[in-house]
């Protein structure tokens, strides 16, 4: 699914108002609708629970006054609000006349706010992608005193004061919603951790907005849900052997850490590998050949961290990190990994930090790596710390475009940079999976995915991160959010594979 930026959304409605012959009010009435169905799902019976719908003077505002005139049609009895305005949009005014006669509709005073009950319903319908410059004046007031009415907030679009798609400062008032109902593509601003607190829970409506603007439209984001990863991975052929799927070797573990190379080997079995060989120091040697008897072992001539890189040739790709330890023995096998390595490389944990630790490192990646760091790992990776999360990303699409990479920051909405700079925020997982090893599963999934032949080294990675967050979910209704380990992602990844994988057309 696309994301589009807040000017972008305009020309899909002006090319869908073209495309389909109709005026932007009936565009109008398609969201209120769209709106209305969502809300009348949830709401009480009419008469249980006060409805406030606060307007702005825009088209935000008209989706507002659409909307109070369909759940009047619906009996209920919404109280209209207005915010001043010199020039309200065509289509609000439009509204404001179609507004029944019946419906209250008032302008509010910033000098004397509507009281508003707790157990009410608030309706934000004041500013959407128009918005154009922090909120101040009345506006300003009135959002501060929704947020502190303790009533139920439902924000049409965006909650008003917050920017589509760029940071708003940090001065300006901004609603806090517990739902934000948007329509058609979701908006950069509900993927990001700080804005959580606005956006609440949210939720895009399919309005039809013309599919052919949005096919030729170029993004710079991307939103990675079921429809777009289902059937991503081929069926294997009757006729596939081991060497169908790669001979991978994964670098890992060091005394004290050998649990995240099993977590790792494990995943990457389960993510479909032909062979897979670990190294590992001496110290894991039976703790591997016990946990994973699939994996074969390579054992390390030190004890405690791995000091050696074996003979590269037979391996498809090549994972390094879980658990290594950052030793200078190990930062110099890492170092003669990137110069010797002809195969997709899988990078993270411990090998992030070293190559943190030394950016001398940074410019030897072989192109198309694919690097799994979280936040404070990416940090030590650019150097500097980033000023917000819309710093972040662009951080990381430059980092992705500089050491043409693919790099994951993992988090929720865990987000993919393409070598190009191109976002994929995946849509999967939940926060029952922060905890100790699900990073190490997510490497030796990927590792698998990224040896196998049949995948470009987008898809591996999109896949294993979707499968990854997959696996997570299934693993939560299981065992709570609170109760998940990473051991309990390992056994979903099977299932939910096979859940994605291509099916043969039907007869
Ligand atoms: N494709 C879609 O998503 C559709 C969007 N519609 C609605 O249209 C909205 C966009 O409408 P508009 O472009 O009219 O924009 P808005 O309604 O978000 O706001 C624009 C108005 O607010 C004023 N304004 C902007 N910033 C302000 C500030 N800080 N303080 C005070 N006034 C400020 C502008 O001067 C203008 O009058 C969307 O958010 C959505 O709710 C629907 O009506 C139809 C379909
Ligand atoms: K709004």
């Amino acid at each position: 699914m696309k994301i589009l930026t807040a000017a972008q959304t305009r020309q899909a409605d002006a090319a869908t108002l073209q495309a389909e012959g109709i005026t932007s009010a009936e565009l109008m009435e398609r969201a209120a609708t769209a709106f209305c169905e969502w809300l009348l799902n949830r709401l009480p019976l009419p008469g249980q629970r006060p409805i406030y719908i606060f307007c702005g003077p825009g088209n935000n505002g008209g989706d507002g006054l659409a909307v109070a005139r369909q759940l009047h049609e619906a009996g209920y009895q919404p109280q209209v609000w207005g915010l001043p305005a010199a020039r309200p949009s065509a289509d609000f005014t439009l509204n404001r006349r179609r507004l029944p006669t019946e419906v209250p509709y008032q302008e509010v005073d910033a000098k004397k706010l509507p009281p508003l009950p707790a157990h009410a319903l608030v309706i934000d319908a004041l500013f959407g992608t128009g918005l154009s410059r922090p909120l101040t004046g009345a506006a300003a007031t009135l959002v501060q005193h929704l947020n502190q009415s303790g009533a139920a907030i439902v924000a049409v679009d965006l909650p008003s004061g917050l920017f589509a798609d760029a940071p708003q400062s940090p001065d300006s008032p901004v609603v806090r919603a517990h739902h934000t109902v948007s329509f058609e593509l979701p908006k950069l601003a509900f993927l990001l951790p700080q804005n959580a607190e606005f956006v609440g829970e949210w939720e895009v409506l399919p309005i039809h907005l013309d599919s052919a603007f949005i096919h030729n439209t170029s993004v710079d984001n991307y939103f990675v849900d079921d429809n777009v990863i289902r059937g991503r991975l081929p069926a294997r052929s009757k006729f596939s052997h081991k060497g169908t799927f790669g001979h991978v070797l994964l670098l890992a573990g060091s005394r004290g850490k050998i649990g995240a190379s099993v977590l790792a080997a494990r995943a990457c079995l389960r993510g479909g590998v032909g062979l897979l060989t670990v190294r590992i120091p001496a110290v894991g040697y039976h703790i591997m050949q016990t946990s994973a008897p699939e994996a074969m072992t390579l054992a390390d001539p030190a004890t405690d961290f791995v000091t050696e890189l074996p003979d590269l040739k037979p391996y498809a790709a090549i994972g390094i990190g879980p658990g290594l330890g950052q030793e200078h023995a190990t930062c110099e096998v890492l170092r003669q990994l990137l110069r010797k390595a002809n195969v997709p490389l899988v990078l993270d944990a411990d090998a992030l930090n070293l190559l943190g630790a030394n950016p001398g490192l940074l410019p030897l990646l072989p192109r198309e790596s694919l690097l799994t760091p979280h936040p404070k790992e990416f940090e030590r990776l650019v150097g500097k710390p980033a000023r917000d999360d819309y710093h972040r990303l662009e951080q990381l699409r430059t980092f992705a475009r500089e050491y043409k990479c693919y790099c994951v920051l993992k988090g929720a909405y865990t987000t993919l940079a393409a070598p190009d700079g191109t976002l994929y925020f995946n849509s999967t997982g939940n926060p029952g999976m922060a905890t100790g090893g699900s990073g190490d599963v997510l490497t030796g999934l990927l590792l698998a995915l990224r040896a196998d032949k049949r995948l470009s080294p987008l898809d591996a990675a999109l896949l294993g991160l979707y499968a990854h967050g997959r696996a997570g979910d299934r693993a939560a209704q299981q065992t709570g959010e609170a109760g998940l380990v990473a051991g309990d992602l390992v056994r979903f990844i099977g299932p939910v594979l096979q859940e994605l994988t291509a099916t043969p057309p039907r007869l």
